[in-house]
């Protein structure tokens, strides 16, 4: 029997054309997500993103290739059922509050439970917003909408997420917060599809990232290949003169990041004491952002 993935693109291609230009938002992309999968994918600003999630929706419908939900065509709107999504900036009705909200979510996907206030009620404090229950939405601040959204995708209990830079515009412990949240709508079987420009503590829960740059998919890794692709190499941040052009930028006044080979590691620390810099801290590279750096460097695109 064929293999029934929760995502499956086929040599998808869109572009944008205008007088002026033409652009290639998506070219020739193939990938698969398993059913409770967890996949990254990966990339600067324009690269594609959420062009791809925009053909998953249906939102963009004219494009070459073919897209399947669940086996069904991403054409039809029924190949969306049981599929959640949450954009980068909800766009959350402002005059309802986050219960009516989650209710309404509940009545939208046809689910039934006499428990509906309190199924709801358990997801709002689920992510920390039961206190503004019944607050509109316009009083919330950003983080707290946010967390609203995410609770009124996994309040319907979707078997995938669909989710644009999940963890924009929360703080630290909010980031935790939903991090743990995902992780348990992983193990319990969900699948996920994120995007993301910046890689943080989601990336813990990914199963696979695929780093897309100028609309194609350059390649598809596991967390295990990019942990051994970044062995070996340190973050070393600095005050001082910019020693080397690979330097980072500054930090903040007259600190630098660089990030070296470990064979690297004493000549350049030497070479920092000898021009009057003052080395601040080395620890190893765990930034996946210079993975990607380092994939397209070695990638012909
Ligand atoms: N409606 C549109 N008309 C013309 N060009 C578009 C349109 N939507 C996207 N593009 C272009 O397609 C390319 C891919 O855009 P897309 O929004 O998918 O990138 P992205 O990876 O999501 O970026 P970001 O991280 O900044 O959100 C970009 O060059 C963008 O300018």
């Amino acid at each position: 029997m064929k293999k029934q993935y929760a995502l499956a693109f086929d040599n998808v291609s869109k572009q944008f054309k205008s007088r002026h230009k033409t652009v290639e938002a998506m070219r020739n992309v193939s990938l698969t997500v398993e059913d409770g999968e967890v996949f990254g994918f990966v990339g600067p600003n324009g690269a594609g993103k959420s062009t791809t999630i925009k053909v998953m929706l249906d939102i963009i419908n004219d494009y070459d290739g073919q897209v399947r939900i669940y086996g069904v065509d991403a054409h039809h709107a029924h190949a969306r059922k049981g599929v959640a999504y949450v954009p980068e900036s909800p766009a959350l009705y402002e005059q309802f509050t986050p219960l009516e909200i989650l209710r309404m979510a509940l009545d939208m996907y046809g689910i039934r439970r006499t428990d509906a206030n309190a199924w709801c009620m358990q997801w709002l404090e689920r992510f920390s917003v039961a206190g503004n229950a019944k607050r509109r939405i316009r009083e919330l601040s950003k983080g707290n909408v946010q967390r609203v959204a995410l609770a009124h995708a996994l309040v319907v209990q979707p078997r995938l997420l669909i989710l644009d830079e999940p963890l924009s515009g929360l703080d630290p412990v909010g980031r935790k917060d939903v991090v743990d949240i995902l992780a348990e709508y992983k193990r319990a079987g969900g699948a996920i599809f994120f995007t993301s420009h910046v890689l943080h503590d989601v990336e813990r829960i990914a199963d696979r990232f695929g780093f897309i740059h100028q609309g194609q998919l350059l390649t598809v890794r596991s967390p295990q290949e990019l942990a051994k692709e970044r062995a070996g190499r340190y973050l070393v941040r600095y005050q001082g003169n910019a020693t080397d052009q690979r330097a980072v930028g500054t930090i903040r006044n007259g600190e630098f990041e660089i990030e070296l080979p470990e064979a690297e590691l004493p000549a350049f620390i030497s070479q920092l004491h000898a021009n009057g810099s003052h080395l601040l801290s080395v620890k190893p590279a765990v930034s996946l952002e210079s993975v990607f750096f380092q994939i397209l460097q070695s990638t012909p695109v």
